[in-house]
């Protein structure tokens, strides 16, 4: 019988060949054993709460042409851009059922960069006015201005995934955009004060040693929300043929972000697999459910577009009844907001 006993690190410092050490195995008693430590140093930092986010994806038009995305520019499908009030009106529900933070999310949307920008600036303030709760802005690249507003704004948190840390990799994945640029914003959104999430993509071509890069340069840089999501193929992009990944090496990176960064935030999307894959991510150390969305709201999701959205799926009702069958409960407006308080003092 294999060793229950796993030569785990101790949590918080992992070097690159240890990460990949882990990455590697394959021992499901040894996975687990992984598991168990990931959800033991989430209890201590988080007790038995979970945060929850609602996910107002407002416009699905995009400048970009990512390899990975169903939205990208290229692809003719039927787009949706919101107005000023139903976006409002989306967050106003998302709030009232519970939600801990409203998540803004565009394509690099060009009648925002061009004629209406201001709107998303209104906007953000009459939805932290109207409904009391963090914003999330994930705009995609923006210029330095933009992020100079959200700042003057308090808007909690600029999201900017930099899929991977391979230049070469990231160069094929998000085809015409620079890293640097992409990079920079982020690094600049954080040094105005806001707080980042840096996100991977799993299944793209990336090998053990760039996701172990990765998850070192996500501590490196500072963000305070880290993630992972697995590829998931979309009709009519350059990568449709590749195949999703199996769901153990986004879980697997999951525990190990919990085990490198305790009191870092770490999703649990509910945007690769619908809602029956948050009790595998939750039960992985991840501490936040994301991508809740209203049904039949209009709102569509990202790698999922509808999977569990109009049949109410993704509500924090689901979410809820789930995590109390795991002894877990969603935390209060007021928890997460303390929470945001100890992440801007500390470390993660
Ligand atoms: C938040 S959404 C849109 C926001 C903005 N347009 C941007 O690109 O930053 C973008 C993210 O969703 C994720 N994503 C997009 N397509 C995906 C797919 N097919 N499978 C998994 N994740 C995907 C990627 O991590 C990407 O950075
Ligand atoms: C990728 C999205 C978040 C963007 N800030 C959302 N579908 C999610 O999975 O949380
Ligand atoms: S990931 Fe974002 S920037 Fe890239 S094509 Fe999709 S919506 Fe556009």
């Amino acid at each position: 019988m294999p060793q229950a006993s796993c030569t785990l690190p101790k949590e918080g410092s992992m070097n690159r060949d240890e990460i990949i050490t882990i990455l590697s195995e394959d021992n499901p008693v040894k996975i687990e054993e992984l598991f168990r430590r990931a959800r033991t140093v989430r209890a201590r930092e988080f007790s038995n709460k979970i945060f929850l986010y609602g996910f107002v994806y407002f416009s699905t038009w995009c400048r970009n042409n990512c390899n990975f995305c169903y939205y990208r520019n290229a692809n003719s499908i039927s787009r949706y851009r919101k107005t000023e009030s139903e976006i409002i009106a989306i967050s106003e529900l998302l709030a009232k059922s519970g939600v801990n933070l409203i998540d803004l999310t565009m394509g690099e949307d060009l009648a925002y960069h061009k004629e209406h920008f201001t709107t998303v600036f209104d906007m953000i303030k009459v939805i932290k006015d109207r409904t009391g709760l963090p914003v999330m802005i994930s705009p995609g690249l923006v210029e330095n201005a933009w992020i100079d507003r959200f700042s003057e704004l308090d808007t909690e948190w600029y999201a900017l995934y930099q899929e991977t840390h391979n230049r070469e990799l990231f160069a094929r994945l998000r085809a015409g955009q620079d890293y640097d640029e992409r990079m920079n914003a982020k690094l600049y959104a954080r040094d105005r004060g806001m707080l980042i999430e840096e996100g991977i993509l799993t299944g793209v071509g990336e090998d053990l040693e760039d996701i172990a890069d990765s998850l070192l340069e996500m501590g490196k840089i500072g963000a305070r929300q880290v993630r992972v999501m697995s590829f998931v193929p979309q009709k009519g992009i350059p990568m449709e043929q590749v195949k999703k990944p199996e769901p153990i090496q986004e879980l697997k990176i999951i525990a190990l972000l919990r085990l490198l960064y305790p009191k870092a935030l770490i999703p649990a999307s509910l945007d690769i697999d619908g809602i029956k894959g948050l009790e595998d991510r939750i039960n992985a150390g991840a501490s936040v459910v994301t991508s809740i969305i209203p049904p039949r709201s209009g709102l569509a999701g990202v790698a999922q577009n509808s999977m569990d959205v109009d049949e109410g799926g993704r509500t924090v009702a689901e979410a809820a009844g789930i995590l109390k069958n795991m002894g877990l409960e969603p935390a209060s407006a007021e928890e997460y907001r303390d929470y945001l308080t100890t992440l801007r003092e500390g470390s993660i």
